[in-house]
């Protein structure tokens, strides 16, 4: 009889290896060549500049859709500013963190502080007033004639934690200058969001975008290009069909031209092709990889629901396309059985429009006549996929 697991480990051996380097296909990952975005590259240059003449830039704010490329030449930008300074003497300090990663302010705060050396006894991770943890980050670019640059991706989630606890931090940071003697501190925010500058204090728009950079959006074809750069350097010759690639660019490029999607879709299709033994990347390789992300996201955004939501989402699987009353007596017997309270109609009713929000369920509004009118809701997704989810949960395991 065969070894399950020699079986598997004798086939990667000597089975075909399609990618020839996986790093190149990570989203960490800064290629050489930088397509399509020769003016971006140019205007963060040209914003960032001053620091090499030893003066301050502006602050600066990036703003562009999810994967246009944004943090890739950010990032670009600063690495070839830090080698040419590392041979002058003027200490800069590059200093990275993304909001989103953050789910605290002071944890953000202890992020960047860490990337200026300060250690736990300087700033411990938990225990202080912002505000201390604040002037402990400025103290130290002040001491060390630091000239700082603080690069905030996803800032709007930083202006979301700010706002919730209220503190004026991103006012603070905008103006730091005003507080120091001897070093300077600048920001790069990045934000995927265009409206995100109307939600933030007029006090605070002033100061961060004193220069600002739209990435405009990839078309298909610019798309394409970069998939293109990227196999040429990551696969073996020959290894992704020219079908493939082509629905790759038009998935990823459909909506705003998406690099990153565009990139994950090319790995996990060769991934896919190469666990088949297959020599090629297919058509149906990204098919297949693409269900599989769309699918992955439904799980993890099911997955990420309160246990009320949860019960609602299986009331609504029982009853597909029921109104927002039956589904709200199929919800009360469902808590009864897994022994919860439940929360009131109104409650239900306001949750459902949250939840229609996510894309998982859509509502249809039905007018009655003189019984007024009520909403009825189905499932987008499988049930399979919330049977499959859920099934996970000990509290619901017995419902689904
Ligand atoms: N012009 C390009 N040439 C080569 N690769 C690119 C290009 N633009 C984006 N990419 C790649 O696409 C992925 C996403 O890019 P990046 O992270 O810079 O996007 P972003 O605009 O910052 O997105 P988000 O706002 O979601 O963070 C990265 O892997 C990056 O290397």
């Amino acid at each position: 009889m065969s070894d399950p697991i020699d079986d598997l480990l004798d086939a990667a051996e000597s089975g075909k290896s399609i990618i020839k380097n996986r790093d190149i296909l990570h989203f960490t990952y800064i290629p050489d060549i930088i397509l399509h975005r020769k003016t971006e590259q140019e205007q963060v240059t040209q914003s960032l500049l001053p620091i090499l003449k030893k003066s301050r830039p502006s602050n600066l704010l990036v703003y562009g859709k999810p994967g246009t490329g944004k943090t890739l030449v950010v990032k670009k930008v600063l690495s070839k500013i830090q080698e040419r300074v590392e041979k002058s003497n003027f200490p800069i300090k590059l200093v990275y963190s993304n909001s989103k990663e953050e789910t605290t302010l002071y944890g953000l705060l202890v992020s960047l502080g860490r990337q200026l050396d300060l250690k736990e006894k300087e700033l411990p991770t938990t225990g202080l007033a912002i505000s201390e943890v604040f002037k402990r980050l400025l103290n130290k670019i002040d001491e060390g004639k630091l000239n700082a640059i603080f690069v905030i991706d996803e800032i709007d989630y930083l202006a979301q934690l700010v706002a919730k606890t209220g503190k004026d931090i991103l006012y603070q940071l905008t103006r730091a200058n005003e507080r120091l003697t001897q070093g300077s501190l600048t920001l790069v925010g990045i934000s995927n969001d265009l409206t995100f500058k109307e939600k933030l204090d007029p006090r605070v728009i002033s100061s961060l975008g004193e220069e600002e950079i739209v990435f405009t959006n990839y078309d298909v074809e610019q798309i394409k290009k970069i998939l293109e750069e990227r196999i040429n350097e990551s696969f073996i010759e020959n290894s992704v069909q020219e079908p493939a690639l082509n629905l790759i660019a038009a998935l990823a490029g459909g909506e705003h031209g998406d690099a990153r999607r565009a990139i994950d879709l090319l790995r996990v299709a060769g991934e896919l092709a190469e666990r088949q033994q297959s020599d090629k990347v297919t058509i149906d390789h990204v098919r297949e990889a693409s269900q599989k992300m769309e699918e992955n996201k439904e799980e993890k955004s099911l997955k990420s629901f309160p246990l009320h939501e949860k019960l609602v989402l299986i009331a609504i699987m029982k009853a597909n396309g029921s109104s927002t009353g039956e589904i709200y007596s199929l919800y009360k017997n469902l808590c009864k059985t897994v022994g919860k309270d439940e929360l009131t109609q109104r409650r239900i009713t306001q949750m459902l429009s949250e939840i229609e929000l996510s894309g998982l369920i859509s509502g249809r509004l039905i007018h009655q006549g003189i019984h007024g009118r009520t909403k009825k809701f189905k499932l987008t997704i499988s049930s399979e996929m919330i049977k499959k989810t859920f099934k996970e949960d000990l509290t619901l395991q017995d419902i689904v």
